[in-house]
C-alpha cells in the first residue's frame, strides 16, 4: 500500500494578473519514498506550483496540508521550518563565499551551531554521500558541484520534501545519472522528492509518480508504471507529436564556406579546457553540430565564432563580416539571463534589440513604436512566445518563453549564419521540436547553421555533419549516420576519427 501523503496541495489557484489564472484548482499529493515528476509545457505553471509550496508565492485559493494538517507558508522560512527545501533553477548561492559559509548562512540558528567547523561540514557531507570541500569558493565549483551544495543545504536543514526546478538542464549525461542516483537515495531514505523537468526519459527511468499540468490545469497524476514517452507527450501538449520523425534535409548541394576556423587556441580556465588547435568549416545550406560534454571548449568556441573573443592563435575567416571582422550571424548564447535578454525592458524591445536603432524602427534617433510593436507582435505569434502582451518584461515570463524570444531574434537576423548554443535548453518537447525544425528549414533555405549542444540526440537529428569537441580539440568529424556509441566514444576521448575537411 502507498504511504500517506507527506505534503498535499488542495484546490490551489493562483493568478498574478486578474483574469489570467496561472494555476487552477490543483490538488496533488507528494509521498515519502517517491520521486514525483511534474511535467508541462513552457509557462504551464510548474515553477509557480513549486514556489507556492516553498512559500515564495501565496495561493489565491486552496492551501497546503503537511501530514494532513493545514499549514500556511508566508515565506521560504516557513517552508524550511516545515521541512521543505528547494533547489532553484538559478542557484541561490553567494558565489564569492565558500561552501561552508553558504551552508552556515542558509541554516537556521539551531542547526548553524553544528556547522561551526569546516571539518564537521565535510563529515556531514560525506555522511549524506555528497562529498564536497567546505573551504572552496562557490564560484570556482562546476555547476554540478554547486548543485550538490544546494542539495546539502536542504538536507542539512532537515528537509523531508525537496523540490527541484529543472535540475538536469545544467548537467551532462554522466552527471544526470549520478544526480538521479542521489535523488533515489534521498527518496529511499524516506524523503519526498519533486522534480520539474522537460526530459521525459528521466521521468520514465527514475520517477515513481508523474503529474502533468497544461495551461494551469491538472491533466493527470498517476504512478509512472509502464507509461510510454508518447503517452506523456500527448498529455503535456494535448495532441500527438512524432519526436522521432527525421527532419527533412533538402538538396545536398554544397554551398560556399561561410565560416572557417583553423587551429584555434584559447587558454584553459578552471571550468573549461579552452581550445587547442580547434578547426571547423561551416557552409551555407548545412547544419553542423558540435557535440561534446560541457567544459570541453564549447563556450570558448561560441565566443570565438560570435566574435566575442579573440583567440590566442589561429585564424577565423568569415565570408560575410562586419568591419571589425565579426561574422554576420544570428546568435543564441547559452546564458539567456545575462547574455540573451535585457530582463527589464519590454518583450517587444528584446525581440528587436539587434535592429532597434535602424530603419524602419527608428528615424532621426527616435524609436517608431508603432512599427516596433507590429513587428514584435508578428514575431511573438510566429514563435509562440506565450505572454499576455509584448509590453511585459521577460523577467515575468517562464524560462522557456524567455528562450523563445532569444531564438526568435536570432532567426530574424538578416545574416547568412546562425550560431546557437544549447538552443533547446529549458524548452518543452513541442517547443524543442519546433526550434529544430526552424533551424533545419533555415539551412534548407540557404543559411549556414551551427549548433553547439550537449544534447547528442538533437545534434544527431538535425546535423549534416557533426564535429566532436574533446579537451579543446576537434577530435572527429562524423555524419548523422554514425552510431551514438561511436560519437559517445569520441566525446569521452576514445577513438579518433577525422574525415577530410572539405574546402
Ligand atoms: N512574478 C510573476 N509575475 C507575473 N507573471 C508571472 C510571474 N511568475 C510567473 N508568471 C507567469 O505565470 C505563468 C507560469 O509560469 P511558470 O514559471 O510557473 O511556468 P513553467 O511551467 O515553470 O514554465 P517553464 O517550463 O517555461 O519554466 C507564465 O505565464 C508566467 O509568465
Amino acid at each position: 500500500m502507498r504511504s500517506r501523503p507527506f505534503v498535499e496541495l488542495t484546490a490551489v489557484s493562483k493568478s498574478f494578473v486578474p483574469g489570467h489564472p496561472v494555476l487552477e484548482d490543483i490538488t496533488l499529493a507528494f509521498r515519502r519514498g517517491e520521486i514525483h515528476a511534474v511535467l508541462g509545457e513552457n509557462g504551464a505553471g510548474k515553477s509557480t506550483l513549486l514556489n507556492i509550496l516553498f512559500g515564495m508565492h501565496q495561493p489565491d485559493m486552496g492551501g497546503i496540508l503537511l501530514d494532513g494538517r493545514q499549514v500556511v507558508h508566508r515565506s521560504p522560512a516557513d517552508a524550511i521550518s516545515n521541512r521543505i527545501g528547494m533547489v532553484h533553477q538559478h542557484f541561490k548561492l553567494v558565489a564569492s563565499f565558500t561552501v561552508a559559509e553558504n551552508l552556515r548562512l542558509a541554516a537556521p540558528a539551531t542547526i548553524r551551531k553544528t556547522l561551526r567547523n569546516d571539518a564537521d561540514i565535510a563529515r556531514i557531507a560525506d555522511d549524506f554521500g555528497l562529498p564536497v570541500d567546505p573551504s572552496t569558493i562557490v564560484s570556482s565549483l562546476p555547476l554540478s558541484l554547486q548543485q550538490r551544495v544546494e542539495i546539502l543545504k536542504a538536507l542539512i536543514n532537515r528537509a523531508e520534501l525537496i523540490l527541484f526546478d529543472e535540475p538536469t538542464t545544467i548537467l551532462n549525461p554522466a552527471e544526470i545519472d549520478a544526480f538521479y542516483g542521489v535523488l533515489t537515495q534521498i527518496a529511499t531514505e524516506g524523503r519526498a522528492v519533486v522534480v520539474v523537468t522537460h526530459h521525459l526519459e528521466e521521468v520514465l527511468d527514475h520517477a515513481q509518480h508523474v503529474s502533468v499540468i497544461r495551461r494551469g490545469k491538472l491533466i493527470s497524476s498517476a504512478p509512472v508504471g509502464n507509461r510510454k514517452r508518447s503517452d506523456l507527450v500527448r498529455e503535456i501538449v494535448g495532441k500527438d507529436i512524432d519526436l522521432t520523425a527525421p527532419l527533412e534535409r533538402e538538396g545536398g548541394a554544397e554551398g560556399p564556406i561561410e565560416l572557417r576556423l583553423e587551429n584555434i587556441d584559447v587558454a584553459p580556465t578552471q571550468s573549461s579546457s579552452g581550445l587547442r588547435g580547434a578547426s571547423l568549416t561551416l557552409r551555407s545550406g548545412e547544419v553542423v553540430g558540435v557535440a561534446g560534454v560541457e567544459g570541453n571548449g564549447q563556450r570558448e568556441l561560441f565566443e570565438v565564432l560570435a566574435g566575442l573573443r579573440k583567440p590566442d592563435s589561429g585564424t577565423v575567416e568569415a565570408r560575410h563580416a562586419h568591419k571589425d571582422g565579426r561574422a554576420f550571424a544570428g546568435l543564441v548564447p547559452e546564458d539567456r539571463h545575462h547574455e540573451g535578454l535585457v530582463l527589464d525592458l519590454p518583450v517587444s524591445i528584446n525581440l528587436l534589440l539587434n535592429k532597434i536603432g535602424q530603419t524602419p524602427y527608428a528615424k532621426r534617433g527616435r524609436l517608431i513604436h508603432s512599427r516596433i510593436n507590429a513587428a514584435a507582435e508578428h514575431m511573438r505569434t510566429q514563435s509562440d512566445v506565450r505572454t499576455r502582451s509584448i509590453h511585459v518584461t521577460p523577467r515575468t515570463l517562464s524560462g522557456g518563453n524567455q528562450q523563445k524570444i532569444v531564438l526568435a531574434r536570432a532567426m530574424n537576423e538578416d545574416a547568412p549564419v546562425v550560431i546557437v548554443y544549447q538552443p533547446t535548453r529549458g524548452l518543452d518537447v513541442a517547443a524543442s521540436e519546433d526550434v529544430l525544425k526552424k533551424l533545419r528549414l533555415a539551412a534548407n533555405a540557404g543559411k549556414a547553421v551551427l549548433i553547439i549542444s550537449s544534447n547528442l540526440d538533437e545534434i544527431i537529428r538535425i546535423s549534416d555533419r557533426i564535429v566532436v569537441l574533446f579537451a579543446g580539440r576537434t577530435v572527429g568529424e562524423v555524419t548523422s549516420t554514425t552510431s551514438r556509441e561511436d560519437i559517445g566514444d569520441l566525446m569521452t576521448g576514445g577513438r579518433q576519427t577525422r574525415t577530410e575537411h572539405r574546402s
